[in-house]
């Protein structure tokens, strides 16, 4: 699969294959922020990603010729900003970490600041705090009030997403004791525990709705939601490690001066914020090693998820002295953790057939713990962080009478063979009829970023597929009480509800019938955009290439593929067939 996919030259190559391996990097890289900060869907793990960036961080030191101010290396990873929210300016800015996953590098990073410290170099040691996987956020307390929490954003300016973390308990509204500083910026990070990662998982699975791909993930598109109560039934979590700006210096009860990471952890105990459960003072880089192998072994036991641990600089003068750049403190690293692995028995390969009808292996696994959570079943294609994915078939455990697993020739679903598309490398089954593509359908317009009509999850049309009771998304309009309550697990009361539920969804905004076709290459956003330039379904199904093309966020591919998707006969019958239900999208 990745053989299949890469198209980057070899890295052996010299110079002019140098420069060209850098700008495919800095294409790639830039192209993964944007799957990553702005769709939320990463395509790699991040292990895998931050190789890339560690890659060419080295060329780029290898040919300093080649520096550009916009190389994904100089900035400091963007959070997608949102207009939706008020923008608020940082007073100190809101920087990344400079990260490893290798302990050369760690003991590399305490030799180059021990050489920029001098003759103070003798007064270093360190903290080593987990590294809390969620979204990095500062709060602003004004006279000992909370003022307002930011996102990180551009490290300048972030989002003001105080309205959605109001329900987060543990974030005081005003600090406790005294001793505060009439302004003082907190930084923390607002986190999703596994437990609620799981709950919501699950409850979206029934719903038949899409899932989050790991409590990082969750919790970055929790705290931008637009609803604060949707926002509060996430359950976001909030520890605090560290301040910005601060407009005096800080100090304790007694009056005197807080000078170090550790003493700070006190202090933003005493004012009643939560704290982090453990952090490891260390009096130098052996000592640090150990701390990490600590954090470790009881990653597990965490009330949150970590990627690593934070190796950062004790003395605040210190800190002062080493700086920092652009991008990140000079002062701190994180040593990041690489993805778990476990060994575990493969009981079955099924093949898993999608609404386009791309059929993708799926490991049964006996089950299995890793990284906090139980694994049942793992891609065999994909990579991500929770998303588990298998890395190697352990050949000494197989059992002697194993056999290789042979890739299906025909649909499981409904026995066509299955093809390739020119140059494509995904198997497909071409029956566009296919019960499992036409239940991949239904689900998706089912589901919240399409119709949302409530009680349609994936057993519901199972169900009415099954039943011959929807061949099409139109279908679902033509639904009667008197054939739902022929279907196992659904009396009156709930073929009541989802009739109710699918005559609602006839007026619902026009973006979204446009996402719940399905079209080629078009989500939420492109649908929006789709909607705001043709205002109505038959304005669409006319659209020429270059009309497609003009709207904003559709690139020249994806506007052949409409073009191809609303010509095609079966969908303009499909069209016509929702028009006569009595569908009227309203404009939003
Ligand atoms: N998989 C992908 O395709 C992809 C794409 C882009 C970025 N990423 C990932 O995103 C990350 C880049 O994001 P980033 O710049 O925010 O870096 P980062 O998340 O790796 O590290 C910086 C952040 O760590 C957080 N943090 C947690 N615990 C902390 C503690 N105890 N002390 C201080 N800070 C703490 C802070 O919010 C800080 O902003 C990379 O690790 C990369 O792997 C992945
Ligand atoms: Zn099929």
């Amino acid at each position: 699969h990745e053989n299949m996919t890469d198209t980057r030259p070899s890295v052996a190559a010299a110079s002019a294959g140098d420069r060209a391996r850098l700008d495919w990097l800095r294409g790639e890289i830039r192209r993964h922020d944007d799957l990553y900060y702005n769709k939320a869907a990463p395509e790699l793990s991040d292990a895998d990603y931050d190789a890339l960036k560690r890659e060419l961080r080295e060329l780029e030191a290898q040919h300093p010729e080649w520096a550009a101010t916009d190389s994904p290396t100089q900035r400091a990873g963007v959070d997608a900003r949102d207009p939706f929210f008020a923008p608020g300016r940082h007073r100190a800015p809101m920087l990344s970490l400079d990260n490893t996953y290798d302990e050369a590098d760690l003991r590399a990073f305490d030799t180059r600041l021990r050489a920029q410290l001098g003759a103070d170099a003798s007064g270093l040691a360190y903290v080593v705090e987990p590294k809390i996987d969620g979204v990095g956020v500062s709060l602003v307390y004004e006279n000992g009030r909370l003022a307002r929490v930011l996102t990180r954003g551009d490290g300048a300016e972030g989002d003001d997403i105080t309205a959605n973390v109001r329900s987060i308990a543990s974030l005081p509204d005003r600090l406790a004791g005294a001793a505060w500083p009439a302004f003082i910026e907190i930084r923390g990070e607002i986190y999703i525990a596994f437990a609620d990662f799981e709950r919501i998982n699950a409850a979206r699975e029934a719903a038949g709705l899409e899932l989050f791909a790991n409590p990082r993930n969750l919790a970055a598109g929790s705290a931008k939601l637009h609803d604060p109560r949707e926002a509060a039934e996430r359950r976001l979590r909030l520890v605090v490690y560290g301040v910005g700006h601060c407009e005096e210096p800080l100090r304790d009860e007694n009056g005197n001066r807080v000078a170090t990471q550790a003493a700070l952890h006190g202090r933003l105990r005493a004012w009643g914020l939560p704290v982090l459960e453990s952090y490891w003072p260390s009096a130098d880089l052996d000592a640090a090693w150990s701390a990490i192998g600590e954090l470790k072994k009881m990653r597990a036991r965490l009330a949150y998820p970590i990627d690593g641990a934070v190796v950062k600089t004790d003395a605040f003068a210190l800190q002062q002295k080493a700086g920092a750049t652009a991008r990140a403190p000079r002062w701190a690293i994180a040593y990041k953790f690489a993805p778990e692995r476990a060994m575990t028995r493969v009981l079955a390969i099924t093949a898993q057939v999608g609404r386009t009808g791309v059929v993708t292996p799926v490991a049964e696994l006996e089950p299995v713990r890793l990284a906090g959570t139980t694994v049942r079943r793992a891609s065999l294609h994909n990579a991500g962080e929770i998303i588990p994915v298998v890395r190697e078939v352990v050949v000494a455990k197989c059992p002697v009478d194993s056999a290789d697993y042979v890739f299906p020739k025909n649909c499981p679903e409904c026995g066509a063979a299955l093809a390739r598309a020119d140059g494509g490398v995904a198997w497909r089954c071409p029956n566009d009829a296919c019960p499992a593509q036409v239940r991949g359908r239904l689900e998706h317009f089912a589901s919240r970023e399409c119709l949302a009509i409530s009680g349609l999850g994936p057993k519901v049309i199972a169900r009415l597929v099954d039943a011959g009771l929807a061949r099409d998304v139109a279908d679902l309009y033509k639904l009667r009480a008197g054939d739902l309550v022929k279907l196992e697990g659904i009396g009156a009361r709930s073929a009541e509800n989802l009739l109710a539920a699918v005559e609602r969804s006839k007026h619902a905004e026009t973006w979204r019938f446009i996402n719940g076709l399905g079209l080629p290459g078009v989500g939420a956003k492109n649908a929006k955009a789709l909607a705001k330039r043709f205002r109505s379904l038959d304005t669409l199904a006319r659209a020429t290439e270059s009309e497609f093309q003009a709207t904003s966020g559709v690139g020249p591919e994806t506007a052949k593929n409409l073009c191809e998707f609303i010509n095609k006969e079966e969908n303009r019958r499909l069209l016509e067939k929702l028009k006569a239900c009595g569908i009227k999208p309203r404009e939003s």
